[in-house]
């Protein structure tokens, strides 16, 4: 109803914006300010709102130097992007990341959304920023610095008004912005919480700029709760000697500041005083009088790197979290590589086939070799050609073509991860084959032949042998990349999920002072996880972002799906037989150590690897 209500709202409003009609009423009751603001700007600009916006998306490999110039900003931003991805999965959005200008470099959602987003050019490699889109929830959150949501007819361009946004810019410690992260769906659908979920989620992520330390400076972790202090929703300032030169938006606002007191405001302006001691939690006050806690993190003579406000965290394990049989599976695989046979993965998405991919190359002879992954289904068909074989200088019209290596020949000495290999055109996978037996790769344009030395590795998550008897996948080529196959069963099928859901929770979560409940675990392990690892790992991030330290986080702090789905029969009798009494002291072990594998395995006299093979693999 309330979304009919803004629509009606939100039509007459346009109309009287964009035909010149009587003005009824005032714009500013009928649309938000900053929407209107943005309408007028545009209007200024001359843009057509009922034209089509003119969009010049970048080819794959445009858009693959952008991204990795921006490498920086997607670490950051990945653990919000995948707990953002699960609520997308639930409620048929994608979550998009864009820089500082409004070009989307990753977008990561429900495929039948993504699908109509990307008819209206809601993709990588495409720019949302106002001046050439129009009002949109990221150009315009850029231009008015502040998170913002778009909904349907608000946006300027006609076509747009299938969608509704909601977008915040990112900002570094030193306020520059430096992109903005945004949550999209379909109009029809009330997305109510979508703002304050993209707000929380940019929070977090600016929050972690601090991780990564500030040299010596004297870093201020400052809260008015002090039970939030150590979490990603404390105030930070830094100071180089008494003056501020860095601070995320909690911190200014808590002392009353704003981005203009950096680099001019001194610590007795903004506080009483500073801590004395380093790691003292001191209670004062800010120069208004507001009751603050505070902690000190390093000092002039502090090490190079920020001490974390919050307990250390032990070493992370990156690979794959695995059963005994897919472990197993893997290791045969690697043997295969070594031997030059290709390997397929395959299993439905999330279940870790780009993980168990990178996990063989780091355990195969060609570990020290690059290891170059191409997802078949997301370069446009007419790309994938020059991207895999590359091609020789002017094998193109057009000046911005100069010669490029290709990724087969970057793979060289190294290992070939040909992801979504079911998508690959028929042509293309002629080429390949011809490849695969002649060992060598003829750039396009006619360059010669190079040879090259490279293991394959594809992944699926389709039926290939049903893609073969459909004609659309070659017979002579399945059989070459399926001699050996390593099957990654769904999440639901996988045996012991708790002790899975809990691993997967320490390695996540760094602060060893949050953790689950026994009764959300239970939840969590019995849940069918259509999205498998990696909407796991998303729903983790998401509780981990409302947890309070000490607290175990509850089950009624879980999603309503997970929460509707049945919980798993109580525990088989079989607890009592002697493997399952080892596990079971293992585990607690490890819960008394907050995590820390090696100090668990030192407690009960065991070896660190077989204590993770116990618990992880087994
Ligand atoms: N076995 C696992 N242990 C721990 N984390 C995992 C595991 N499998 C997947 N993940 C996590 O889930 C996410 C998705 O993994 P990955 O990209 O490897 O899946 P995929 O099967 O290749 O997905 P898709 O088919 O959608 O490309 C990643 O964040 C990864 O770290």
């Amino acid at each position: 109803m309330r979304q009919e209500v803004s629509s009606r709202t939100v039509l007459a409003a346009r109309k009287q914006f964009f035909q010149h009609a009587r003005q009824d009423r005032p714009l500013d009751a009928l649309v938000p300010e900053p929407i209107l603001r943005s309408w007028q700007r545009c209007q200024e600009r001359g843009l057509d709102s009922a034209a089509l916006p003119r969009l010049e998306p970048l080819t794959a490999h445009e858009l693959s130097a952008i991204a990795e110039r921006h490498e920086r900003l997607r670490r950051l931003c990945r653990p919000e992007i995948e707990s953002l991805y699960a609520d997308a999965m639930q409620t048929g959005c994608v979550v998009i990341l864009t820089d500082a200008d409004g070009l989307i470099l990753d977008a990561l959602g429900h495929a039948d959304f993504a699908a109509r987003a990307a008819q209206v050019a809601l993709r990588p490699g495409v720019l949302w920023g106002e001046s050439t889109t129009g009002t949109n929830a990221v150009g315009t959150a850029l231009v008015e610095g502040r998170p913002i949501a778009v909904h349907g007819g608000e946006h300027y361009y006609d076509p747009h008004g299938i969608l509704s946004c909601s977008a915040a810019p990112i900002l570094d410690p030193y306020g520059h912005t430096v992109g903005a992260l945004d949550l999209s769906g379909p109009a029809a659908v009330d997305h109510r919480h979508a703002l304050g979920l993209v707000r929380m989620a940019v929070a977090q992520i600016e929050h972690r700029f601090f991780d990564e330390g500030f040299g010596g400076r004297r870093v201020l972790r400052l809260q008015a709760d002090r039970a939030l202090l150590g979490t990603a929703r404390e105030g930070v300032l830094v100071f180089e000697d008494e003056r501020l030169v860095a601070a995320n938006r909690t911190g200014l606002g808590l002392v009353g500041a704003d981005w203009s007191a950096l680099g001019a405001a001194r610590a007795g302006e903004l506080l009483e005083r500073l801590p004395r001691a380093d790691g003292e939690t001191a209670a004062l006050r800010g120069a208004g009088g507001q009751p603050l806690f505070v902690r000190l993190d390093g000092g002039a003579g502090a090490s190079h790197v920020v001490r974390p406000a919050i307990p250390v965290p032990a070493p992370r394990e990156t690979g794959p979290l695995l059963g005994a049989p897919e472990r197993e599976a893997i290791g045969r695989a690697v043997r295969m590589v070594d031997a030059d046979v290709p390997v397929l993965v395959r299993g439905e998405t999330g279940t870790g086939k780009e993980l168990a991919a990178r996990e063989i190359h780091r355990l195969s002879g060609r570990a020290g070799g690059p290891f170059v992954a191409v997802n078949c289904a997301s370069i446009p068909e007419t790309l994938i050609e020059s991207e895999l074989f590359g091609y020789e200088d002017g094998a193109f019209t057009g000046a911005r073509r100069h010669g490029r290596k290709g990724l087969l020949r970057e793979a060289d000495g190294g290992v070939l991860f040909l992801d979504e290999i079911g998508d690959m055109p028929l042509a293309l996978q002629s080429r390949l084959l011809r490849v695969l037996q002649e060992r060598e790769v003829a750039p396009l344009g006619g360059g010669r032949p190079v040879k090259v030395d490279f293991a394959l590795l594809c992944a699926t998550h389709r039926d290939l042998r049903a893609l073969v008897e459909a004609g659309s996948f070659r017979q002579d080529l399945y059989f070459r990349i399926a001699h050996y196959t390593v099957e990654l069963p769904p999440l639901r099928a996988l045996a012991d999920r708790a002790v899975l859901v809990r691993a997967l929770w320490r390695r996540l979560v760094d602060d060893t002072r949050l953790t689950l409940s026994e009764g959300c675990e239970r939840r969590l392990a019995a849940y069918g996880w259509p999205g498998n690892f990696r909407q796991l790992a998303g729903t983790l991030r998401a509780l981990a972002a409302l947890a309070e330290p000490y607290r175990p986080v509850g089950e009624e702090m879980l999603p309503a799906d997970i929460l509707a789905a049945p919980t798993a029969p109580p525990a088989p009798a079989a607890a009592d037989t002697l493997d399952a009494l080892t596990v079971e002291a293992m585990r607690r072990a490890l819960d008394a150590c907050g995590g820390n594998v090696s100090q668990a395995a030192r407690r009960l006299g065991v070896n660190r690897s077989t204590l993770y093979r116990r618990l992880f693999h087994a």
